[in-house]
């Protein structure tokens, strides 16, 4: 393990509200998921500090709406620049709380800040519109306005990228905000704050709490000044958080689970669609909301496609976050590690074969070898549940009805993915998918510049793009009479 970079310039374990990092009486351990050793023990929240936090959020908004979107702007970008800047210290941080290869916490550090000069540069940018009016003497015009204090609830696997997603555009829009980060990494949210603060972003426009999330969530979701809840995570946590939030009609941005399709033609350039399907399945171990969860392969290239699938995935290194060309890491707990080989077991009992992997790491802990089953069949529970691990589940298909009618069948819509050289058939599968994204001969659909986001069980609204900032505006209608 070489660990070469030390995160003690961004370590903060209390929790931040007003601008200040505070201790509670209890506190929870943060332990590093590939060794189980203690990372740091970290300020246990609950009722009292999430109200503490609500109230600094509301009584920071006046004077944050007040100031320019020019300065918002230049203040989101000096963030953007001290994040580029304590890159290493940020993604050793990260890896040691969540497990992902230092490779891929270096990318994080970047894909997150991409988020906040995105925004930066659309904070400027919140136009209205000046309507024609219906009558003579009237005028209209359409202004756009902060939605207020909003309450981002992230999950464990992207810890700073699914933070910066959503504080970014809220902060860009002119909202003051309450961060609840998982327990399972909650450091990265405080680097990420850390660095905000030293931005010139003043105290009470971003707080954070973590411990009980329960009754964090209580006070977040049934507090009138709370006026949007942006919660990334499980389908199941999201429904509650939908439902909770009924009674005091808050704006809901949810980015939930997904079961993603990767479809490989009979036409396809396998040796692409390989390439792609490695970097969709594998990425953070198979731990990303868009990894391939179904693998459908036209029968004419089935053994082609899983044959050289399997020898790719061969070459993958099991390992910690900083052991030399470690390529897959830990899942982040035991019950993630239980979900994955319960998927494995369930699916060679109802006739599933390995091709690769298919059992526990011989690393031990969570540690799980990256595996290819071929013959799946929609009986298994991996066809309809979100596995969430490094686990290839191969289908067969012979026409593009069935395969479509494979796909669209999970309750489910978040991506897909396809591989074909037939410019009609990529239109048509396309638009038949029931999806909010869809790469086509691509593995990689993540980027800040475009929508992103799903439909069905995996959510509503979308982050990044030009669309991400309305998830924190109001649109409101202006009329002048009698002029
Ligand atoms: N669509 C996306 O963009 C996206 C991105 C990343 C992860 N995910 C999904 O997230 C899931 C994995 O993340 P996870 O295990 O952290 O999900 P999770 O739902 O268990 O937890 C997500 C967050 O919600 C909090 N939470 C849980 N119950 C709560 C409650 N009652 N009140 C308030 N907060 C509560 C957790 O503490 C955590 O901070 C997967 O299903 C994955 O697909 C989706
Ligand atoms: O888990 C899904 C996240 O949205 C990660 S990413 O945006 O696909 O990198």
């Amino acid at each position: 393990m070489i660990q070469t970079t030390d995160f003690s310039s961004v370590l903060k374990s209390g929790y931040y509200v007003d601008g200040q990092w505070k201790e509670t009486q209890q506190h929870y351990d943060v332990t590093n998921p590939s060794t189980k050793a203690l990372v740091a023990k970290v300020a246990y929240c609950s009722t009292k500090e999430a109200k503490e936090v609500v109230d600094s959020a509301a009584k920071a908004l006046t004077a944050w709406q007040a100031i320019t979107a020019k300065e918002r702007a230049q203040r989101l970008k000096k963030w953007f620049d001290l994040i580029i800047a304590n890159q290493k210290e940020l993604a050793t941080l990260l890896v040691t709380e969540q497990g992902k290869p230092l490779a891929e916490g270096m990318g994080e550090v970047v894909y997150a800040a991409s988020f906040v000069e995105w925004f930066a540069e659309e904070a400027k940018r919140i136009y209205g519109d000046v309507i024609p009016a219906h009558k003579g003497d009237s005028r209209i015009v359409v202004i756009k306005q902060p939605v207020g204090v909003i309450a981002a609830i992230t999950p464990w696997n992207f810890p700073l990228a699914m933070l910066t997603r959503k504080i970014a555009p809220a902060l860009a829009a002119g909202c003051t905000a309450v961060i609840k980060p998982s327990e399972e990494t909650p450091l990265s949210a405080h680097a990420l704050v850390h660095l905000a603060e030293m931005a010139g972003i003043p105290a009470g426009v971003l707080n954070v709490v973590s411990g009980d999330a329960k009754a964090i969530g209580e006070v977040f979701t049934q507090d009138k000044r709370v006026r949007k809840i942006s919660f990334t995570g499980s389908t199941k946590t999201g429904k509650f958080l939908y439902q909770a939030c009924a009674n005091t009609m808050k704006k809901m941005s949810l980015e939930l689970g997904g079961n993603a399709a990767f479809i490989v033609f009979e036409d396809a350039d396998i040796d692409a669609a390989v390439e792609g399907a490695m970097a969709s399945k594998y990425r953070n171990t198979g731990q990303t909301c868009v990894c391939v969860n179904r693998f459908f392969v036209h029968d004419a290239v089935y053994e082609n496609f899983t044959q050289k699938l399997a020898a790719a995935v061969k070459k993958l290194t099991v390992g910690d976050a900083f052991s030399e060309g470690a390529t897959q890491g830990p899942l982040i707990n035991q019950m993630a590690f239980d979900k994955v080989s319960n998927h494995v077991k369930d699916a060679i009992a109802k006739g599933a074969k390995v091709l690769v992997g298919g059992k526990p790491s011989e690393l031990g802990g969570t540690f799980f070898e990256p595996t290819v089953l071929i013959d799946a069949t929609k009986e298994m529970l991996m066809s309809s549940e979100e596995t969430f691990g490094p686990i290839s589940a191969c289908y067969r298909f012979n026409s593009e009805e069935e395969v479509i009618a494979l796909a669209n069948d999970t309750d489910f819509g978040l991506s897909s993915y396809f591989y074909t050289q037939n410019l009609s058939r990529a239109w048509r599968i396309a638009e038949a998918l029931e999806c909010g994204m869809v790469a086509i001969n691509e593995g990689m659909l993540s980027t800040e510049v475009a929508p992103f986001g799903g439909i069905k069980d995996s959510g509503i609204g979308r982050e990044g793009s030009k669309y991400g900032i309305e998830e924190y505006l109001n649109i409101k209608y202006v009329l002048m009479g009698s002029i």
